[in-house]
C-alpha cells in the first residue's frame, strides 16, 4: 500500500491558487523530498496533507484513506508534521514534559510517564531536560522535542518542513543523522520539503521537483547524484546547488 497518494491537487489561498494538478505517490517506509523554489507551493503541499490549508479539490489518500479537509484524531495518529522553525512551533510556557503529555492527554492515552521518558530517550534528550522550557534548550534539543512530540502517538508518517534550515550547520548534521535513525528503526515515512540537495541525497529516495505550483519531475536520489534529471529546470537547480553549496 502507498502511504500517500495525491492525485490533481489543486490548492488555493482566497482566490489565488498556488498548487496545479499536482500529483505524486510515495511509497511505505519510502522517503521522499519535495524541492524546487522558493514559493512553488511545497510546503502549502504538506499542509493540505495536514489539514492546515483547507482550501483545494483533488485526491489526498493517507494509508488508504482519503483525507478530509480538517484535522482529525485518526490521522493525526497516522501522519503529524515536523515545522522548521523549532522555537516557534513550541509553545514558550510549556515544559518538555507537558509538550510531549498534550497529545496523549488529547488522545486519551494513560502510561504518560512511561512514553515520554521513551520518546526523550528514542531522540536523544537526556532526561534532564524534561522539566524545562524551550529557552532552557539549544536549537538542536529543540528540534529534538519537536520531533520528539511527533512521534509520541507513534505515528507511521511524518511530514517534514525543512527540519533542519533554522539550525545551525553543525547541529544540522545531528538531527539528520536523528532523522535516518528513527526512520530504520521505526519504519517511518517521511515527506520533506527542502532547499538543500545534498540533504536529498543523504536522506531521501526519490524526489518531486515543483515550479510555479507544479510537479516538473520525479526523479530517483539515484538519478540527482548521476546529474541525470531530464527537466531543465531541474537541471538548473541541480547546477545551481553544486555551484552554491551551502543554499
Ligand atoms: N497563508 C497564506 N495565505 C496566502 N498565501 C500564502 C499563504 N501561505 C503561502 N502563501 C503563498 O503561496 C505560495 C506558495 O507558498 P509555499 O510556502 O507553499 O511555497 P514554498 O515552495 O514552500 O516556498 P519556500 O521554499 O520559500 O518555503 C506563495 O506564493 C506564498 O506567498
Amino acid at each position: 500500500m502507498n502511504a500517500l497518494a495525491i492525485d490533481n491537487l489543486d490548492i488555493s489561498y482566497g482566490d489565488s491558487k498556488v498548487t496545479h494538478g499536482i500529483g505524486f505517490e510515495v511509497a511505505e517506509g519510502e522517503s521522499f523530498a519535495l524541492v524546487g523554489e522558493s514559493g512553488s507551493g511545497k510546503t502549502t503541499v504538506l499542509k493540505a496533507i495536514a489539514g492546515m490549508a483547507k482550501s483545494w479539490t483533488g485526491s489526498i489518500s493517507v494509508f488508504g484513506e482519503q483525507r478530509t479537509h480538517g484535522i482529525d484524531r485518526a490521522f493525526a495518529k497516522q501522519c503529524q508534521m515536523v515545522f522548521q522553525d523549532p522555537y516557534g512551533s513550541l509553545h514558550p510556557r510549556k515544559t518538555v514534559d507537558a509538550t510531549l503529555s498534550e497529545p496523549l492527554t488529547i488522545h486519551g492515552i494513560g502510561n504518560s510517564g512511561e512514553r515520554v521518558d521513551e520518546v526523550m530517550q528514542s531522540v536523544g534528550l537526556d532526561r534532564r531536560f524534561r522539566f524545562r522550557f524551550p529557552h532552557q534548550l539549544s536549537g538542536g534539543q529543540r528540534q529534538r522535542v519537536a520531533i520528539a512530540r511527533a512521534l509520541i502517538l507513534k505515528p507511521r508518517m511524518l511530514l517534514l518542513d525543512e527540519p533542519t534550515s533554522a539550525l545551525d550547520v553543525s547541529v544540522q548534521a545531528e538531527i539528520l543523522n536523528l532523522l535516518k535513525r528513527l526512520r530504520r528503526e521505526q519504519g517511518l515515512t517521511y515527506l520533506m520539503v527542502t532547499h538543500n540537495l545534498p540533504v536529498v541525497s543523504f536522506l531521501c529516495d526519490r524526489l518531486a521537483v515543483m515550479r510555479h505550483g507544479r510537479v516538473v519531475e520525479v526523479a530517483s536520489v539515484d538519478q540527482l547524484k548521476r546529474g541525470a534529471l531530464v527537466d531543465t529546470y531541474s537541471r538548473e537547480l541541480t547546477r545551481f546547488s553544486a555551484s552554491h553549496p551551502k543554499t
